[in-house]
């Protein structure tokens, strides 16, 4: 597959012809060529973007409701190329491809619904005969960066969100995933956006920083969204703060599922397997660290490995269709094991799976980990999870809140009150009692807390990212003026 830039509606190759590969992660096969952009093509997208918004931001709110409900439509319609495209690129599964289809549907329908919900309102005011208010308006040209892991659903939202409130939108992609994320750009296209309300361009690694400096200090680009890796973000928000521009960071997480010692154990597993291995655990909201009561630990633990031992492994692109897939690269596998080790050394034991061979890494589970493990707070972005043993409600809580992120969590526990006790407690942008740390809707809002990032993608909370507030009066020509 060839891919190439997407600007002012048209399809070309990067300025200085170059292109980048994007290999199978196992066999090493080049799936995706990709067109390498230069500074140059990105200063081309921010003018295109630029010079759509002037009558972009003044299209009324039912037409890009039915633009924003086509493009939905038309991704639908594209379910079996991006299944394709998602197994060879990222190893996706055709439940995870076929899932993230659907989430981004769902981002579109809901960001279209949202058109005649971008609203003011009116204040009170103490001067006599006047009329204050405030207005939404569109900010201008945003850049959005999107990972590869919610392949499709995590470019929806940076691109659908944007353009509902009026703007226009720069969308840089992943080098893991070009072909997935032209093929976006293409499902707008088709829908029939005008031109340069949406650019896409891509690059090889070398390249990114010198196209995100570009971008974020050219004076069309206004706000920034990015979703990607902790380390990447703080690159990316200080860049945004040196020119002062508004950043949404959608970060790094370890969601803790906490389970407590009245919680319906078979319940709680299958929530622990689906959130921990579902995309070989490589969803930022995965179930990264067990939290369970010693006095049901052993139960939980021996219930927990019985049902992973259980999930078909294989790979999407040789075998069909299975649970866990390979990971994204085999960097992701020795940067693993070497967490893995470290946890062994220190007294952790391996119940279910094992080390990383190149990006294949069976569905794994380590228990007994402490805090002075590596393990204990660091992301590992693939199939493995840890259990800590607490003790009792006050333990959970300390340990859920003993980290460095902030993004999704779960409580399970028969006693709804002493859940919600716990759910109240712990520095989560989101808690489910009783469910699993993997979920999302585009109706809720989505985000973190603490080294997880600031801002919110999704609900009525996104407006607030992609609009700027403007207080309105309408005054007397009569005024008294002290002076
Ligand atoms: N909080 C969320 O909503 C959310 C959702 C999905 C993934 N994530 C996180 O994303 C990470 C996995 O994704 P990843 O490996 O693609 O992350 P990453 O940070 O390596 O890359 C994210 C994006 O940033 C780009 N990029 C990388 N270096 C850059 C630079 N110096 N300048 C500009 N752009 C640069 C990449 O090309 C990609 O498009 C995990 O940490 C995961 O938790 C968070
Ligand atoms: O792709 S995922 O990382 O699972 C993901 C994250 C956030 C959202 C909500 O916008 C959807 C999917």
């Amino acid at each position: 597959m060839k891919t190439k830039l997407f600007i002012n509606d048209t399809w070309s190759a990067s300025s200085d012809k170059k292109s980048f590969d994007r290999k199978h992660p196992v066999s090493g096969e080049v799936v995706t060529q990709c067109a390498n952009a230069t500074v140059d093509d990105a200063v081309n997208a921010a003018r295109a973007a630029q010079e759509a918004f002037k009558s972009w931001k003044a299209v009324g709110p039912s037409e890009r409701r039915r633009l924003l409900l086509k493009v939905a439509d038309v991704m639908e319609s594209k379910t079996p190329e991006f299944i394709e495209v998602m197994a060879k690129e990222v190893g996706a599964s055709a439940l995870w491809a076929g899932f993230n289809v659907h989430l981004s549907a769902n981002v579109f329908r809901e960001a279209a619904s949202l058109a005649t919900q971008i609203q003011g309102e009116t204040i009170p005011t103490d001067k006599a005969d006047t009329l204050s208010m405030t207005l939404r308006q569109p900010v201008g040209p945003i850049l959005s960066i999107a990972p590869w892991n919610g392949t499709a659903v995590l470019a929806a939202r940076a691109i659908a969100y944007p353009l509902v409130c009026g703007n226009t939108v720069v969308f840089k992609g992943s080098e893991f995933s070009p072909g997935t994320h032209a093929l976006i750009a293409k499902c707008v296209q088709e829908a029939g956006l005008p031109a340069g309300v949406l650019n896409y361009l891509n690059s090889s690694p070398d390249r990114s920083p010198d196209i995100a400096d570009a971008l974020i200090s050219s004076k069309e680009i206004r706000r920034i969204n990015f979703t990607g890796s902790t380390r990447v973000g703080r690159i990316i928000a200080q860049k945004a703060a040196q020119h002062l521009k508004r950043c949404l960071l959608e970060l790094g997480g370890k969601s803790p599922l906490i389970v407590l010692d009245d919680a319906d154990i078979d319940a709680a597993v299958k929530a622990a397997v689906f959130g921990s291995f579902l995309f070989q655990g490589q969803i930022c909201m995965s179930t990264e660290r067990l939290v369970v009561d010693e006095k049901i630990a052993d139960e939980f633990v021996a219930k927990f490995v019985e049902k992973t031992k259980k999930l078909s492994a294989g790979d999407p692109c040789v075998t069909g269709d299975c649970v866990i897939g390979p990971m994204v690269s085999s960097n992701s596998g020795d940067r693993i094991n070497g967490l893995l080790k470290d946890a062994i050394d220190k007294g952790a034991k391996v119940v279910c799976g094992g080390m990383a061979e190149g990006a294949v890494m069976p569905a794994t589970i380590l228990d007994h980990v402490t805090a002075d493990m590596q393990i204990y707070d660091e992301e590992t972005f693939g199939p493995i999870t840890v259990v800590v043993r607490c003790k009792g409600e006050a333990d959970a809580i300390r340990i859920a809140n003993d980290s460095v992120y902030g993004l999704s969590s779960g409580v399970f526990g028969r006693d709804v009150n002493r859940a919600l006790r716990v759910g109240m407690a712990i520095e989560y942008g989101s808690v489910h009692i009783n469910g699993s740390t993997v979920q999302t809707e585009a109706q809720a809002p989505y985000g973190g807390t603490k080294a997880t990032g600031y801002g919110r993608f999704d609900g009525r909370a996104v407006i607030d990212e992609f609009t700027e507030i403007k207080w309105l009066t309408i005054e007397p020509f009569e005024q008294q003026y002290p002076f």
